[in-house]
């Protein structure tokens, strides 16, 4: 009977002639010896003494590899230069272009695939012969990938966030962490990330010539760059935007003029700031305004809404902070962080009428989070850059607050003239303001345009058009209902002025008793 513990070396299939005979040894040695002291040498004999050579094998092994690891970093260290960008930074983006226009995706294997939108993405092209892309994919460059570029050795890497949480709004809630690119340039000599960067910063212009390209303040980027969302719009032609002859000229000038004078500011020491205010009704154009002109001045946007639950004063004063020059800082909807006429009268009663005091104790209905002292601050004091364009945008006239060297022009928006009406017509329904799309006008629109003639209909219409009563917007609505009927949108345009003002009839009804309830439920709510 072999002894129970002998199972252990007996492995399946092995039980052979040798195995018998190794058993009879054994048997008869167990029986002439002590059995526990012959067991100990034959397992030092034989398992042990492979187990021991096994393990030192690896550990050479793993040494090795920790040495080589040791002399590899080392190695970096002395030989290459590896620079960070990180995602909102306007660098990260220059990167993403740089790296698609180097073709490195060629080689890489993950992609994040999204659904096309406005939002800048730096998708590969697929070279799939499509008729249009409904995706883009964008390379993650997960794992770290080597190319070359201009005979340097470079390396790319985009780690995963290993931690996405990046801290704690009180009020959002978890915020999630950016991503970094790393580039590392096997070189000493620093002039060649300095070059690198400075071609993918031009390449990035170049490419984006066509488009504006907008910065959002996006509160998910809060932390590390409060710049986070980037969309970009097809820029707009200066000939698009319709307002009072002369007043686009004269803002292209201005703002063109500025940029070119930097010196003289400085020589005088006038800090390099123009403000622009431009205010007017919903729908005349304002923003179209300044997309127009940053187009035109090949500038990027950077706008921020003060309306933004997320905007407080730390993270205006960090994002004004984070705008690069040449840009143009747009802040949306400005009166809702500033008090209304009314209440300036107001606390001037109330006060010896400084308005610091005013400032500081009493503001129109909290719309904004933004203190007005802040505001202010932000748009001609300490935290204000210098060198870029300051628009602000406004549906209110009293903003008196904003003095000269805060707002240096003030454009006004008017609800449609007739003049402006006539324009608007000719420009949506000539046959030059369509050309780009005359494929897709139908032939009888063609031979309509031919028997009747445009600047005809576009009298007709501009004196239907009751002046100062509808904004471009409301026009051009109208207008895009009939785009390949012009004479349409002329008869029916009588009908639709009269739905229009019923429509707002009854619109201002209904609120004047939504207000009146609020006020009589307040007025009860006071008396109880
Ligand atoms: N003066 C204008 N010239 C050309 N297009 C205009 C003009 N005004 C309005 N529009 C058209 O109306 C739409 C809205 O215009 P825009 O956003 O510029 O108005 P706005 O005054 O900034 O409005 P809001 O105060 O609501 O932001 C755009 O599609 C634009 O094409």
């Amino acid at each position: 009977m072999p002894h129970p513990s002998m199972k252990l070396f007996v492995g399946d299939g092995e039980i052979s002639h040798n195995m018998s005979t190794l058993l009879s040894k054994l048997k008869s040695r167990l029986s002439q010896s002590n059995g526990a002291a012959f067991l100990i040498s034959f397992l030092s004999k034989s398992y042990f003494v492979d187990s021991a050579k096994l393990l030192v094998l690896g550990s050479i092994i793993e040494t090795g590899r920790r040495l080589c690891r040791w002399f590899l970093v080392r190695f970096r260290i002395q030989y290459s230069i590896t620079a960070q960008f990180n995602q909102g930074d306007p660098a990260y983006e220059w990167m993403l272009h740089f790296l698609n226009d180097q073709q490195v995706w060629k080689r890489a294997c993950d992609f994040q695939v999204s659904a096309k939108s406005s939002a800048r993405k730096w998708g590969i092209n697929s070279g799939i012969a499509v008729k249009s892309h409904s995706v883009d994919y964008v390379p993650t460059y997960a794992l770290p990938q080597l190319f070359r570029w201009q005979g340097y050795w470079l390396e790319i890497m985009r780690p995963k966030s290993q931690n996405n949480t990046l801290f704690a709004h009180p009020e959002l809630g978890q915020l999630t962490g950016l991503e970094s690119i790393f580039i590392t340039v096997y070189t000493l000599d620093m002039s060649v990330l300095s070059a690198i960067v400075e071609q993918a910063h031009q390449r990035y212009i170049e490419v984006s010539r066509p488009d504006v390209i907008i910065h959002t303040a996006d509160t998910l980027r809060y932390h590390h760059h409060p710049w986070g969302g980037v969309k970009r719009q097809p820029r707009r032609s200066f000939n698009s935007i319709i307002l009072q002859e002369g007043v686009l000229d004269s803002i292209r000038q201005d703002a063109k003029e500025f940029l070119e004078t930097q010196a003289w500011y400085t020589e005088r020491g006038i800090p390099h700031r123009r403000g622009y205010l431009l205010y007017g009704p919903p729908g005349s154009g304002k923003s179209s305004t300044i997309f127009a002109l940053a187009g035109e001045l090949g500038m990027e946007i950077y706008s921020l809404s003060l309306a933004s639950n997320f905007v407080d004063d730390s993270f205006l004063q960090h994002a004004a902070a984070s705008i690069p020059k040449n840009s143009i800082f747009l802040i949306e909807d400005i009166d809702c962080a500033l008090p209304s006429r009314a209440d300036i009268d107001e606390d001037q009663l109330n006060s010896t009428g400084s308005i610091p005091h005013m400032l500081s104790t009493r503001r129109r209905a909290p719309q904004s989070r933004v203190t007005l002292s802040t505001l202010l601050n932000v748009i001609d004091g300490v935290g204000s850059e210098e060198g870029r364009l300051f628009f602000t945008t406004t549906a209110s006239t009293q903003l008196t607050l904003l003095r000269p060297g805060r707002i240096d022009r003030k454009v006004q928006c008017h609800l449609a003239t007739n003049e402006q009406a006539t324009a608007l017509f000719k420009h949506l329904f000539s046959s030059d303001a369509n050309s780009s799309t005359s494929a897709k006008i139908s032939e009888a629109n063609y031979e309509m345009r031919l028997q009747k003639n445009i600047n005809e209909l576009s009298n007709t219409f501009s004196l239907q058009v009751p002046p100062h009563e509808f904004s471009i917007a409301e026009l051009q609505g109208y207008l895009l209902g009939y785009k390949n009927k012009a004479e349409k949108a002329v008869e029916g345009f009588a009908t639709w002025v009269e739905e229009e003002r019923q429509y707002k009839r009854d619109q201002k009804e209904r609120e004047d008793v939504r207000r009146k309830t609020k006020e009589k439920n307040e007025s009860k709510g006071s008396s109880t």
